[in-house]
């Protein structure tokens, strides 16, 4: 369970968070929308420990700047950051070495095939495509079973095999009790399959729609997303 209390950050004169609460349950997709610059990357940075800020986040009941929480999270980045000098094989093997997870090898090698990347298990990083990069980037991020995945617009630069089976991806990460958040500008990117939707303005959520079985929504997201940040519905 990622669990995020009144997060503040500031750049300066900017408030990028402002006094930011929510919560990811084991087992539930939250979706983070909102126009450029509302402030998605900021919270993601903030959760991942790579911000400071004012509040509190855990992962599973563990401060997010500490060993444990780290060893339970997975960040797929805005920007691919892959390691030049190293093979795609050899990236899987640093990783499951630092996190101490060799018996994962299998689960790596049958990520990087799912992604159409292990045929290219031996180039190096700066030889792949920025696509084969974001692919290699997330198999890296997956690779440890991690209980909490963030991605930051995951989708951009995938071709339709890799959206598909990221997409895939997602639902199985929830079936087994992740907790999954991810930043997108693509409404439709995450079809029907996320638990909760919030929709950032200007540092703060200006919506939050939940998509449980038992709950009538009348406005579609993507409704909801228009109204919020133009003031009105699609199409009006
Ligand atoms: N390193 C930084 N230094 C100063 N200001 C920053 C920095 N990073 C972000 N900001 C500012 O913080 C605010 C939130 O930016 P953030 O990148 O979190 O938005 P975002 O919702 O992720 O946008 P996008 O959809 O364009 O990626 C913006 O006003 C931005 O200009």
């Amino acid at each position: 369970m990622l669990k995020v209390e009144g997060v503040t950050k500031r750049y300066g004169k900017t408030l990028a968070n402002d006094d930011i609460s929510f919560s990811v349950e084991d087992g539930q997709i939250a979706v983070l929308m909102g126009p450029n610059g509302a402030g998605k990357s900021t919270i993601i940075k903030c959760i991942v420990g790579l911000l400071r800020f004012q509040g509190k986040i855990t992962l599973n009941g563990y401060d997010n700047k500490s060993v444990e929480a780290k060893a339970q999270i997975g960040y797929i980045p805005e920007m691919p950051a892959v390691y030049d000098l190293l093979t795609v094989q050899e990236h899987m093997q640093f990783i499951l070495r630092a996190y101490r997870k060799m018996d994962n090898l299998d689960y790596a090698q049958a990520l990087l095939e799912r992604l159409e990347l292990w045929d290219k298990k031996d180039k190096l990083g700066k030889q792949l495509s920025k696509g084969m990069q974001q692919k290699l980037s997330i198999a890296c991020a997956l690779a440890h079973s991690p209980r909490v995945v963030i991605f930051d617009e995951p989708l951009v630069g995938l071709d339709p095999h890799a959206i598909k089976e990221l997409k895939a991806i997602f639902q199985e990460l929830r079936q087994g009790g992740a907790s999954v958040l991810i930043s997108t500008h693509m409404i439709d990117s995450v079809e029907d399959s996320w638990d909760v939707a919030h929709i950032m303005m200007q540092g703060r959520f200006a919506a939050t729609m939940a998509n449980w079985p038992s709950e009538m929504n009348e406005k579609t997201l993507e409704q909801l997303f228009f109204e919020i940040t133009e003031g009105r519905e699609e199409g009006r």
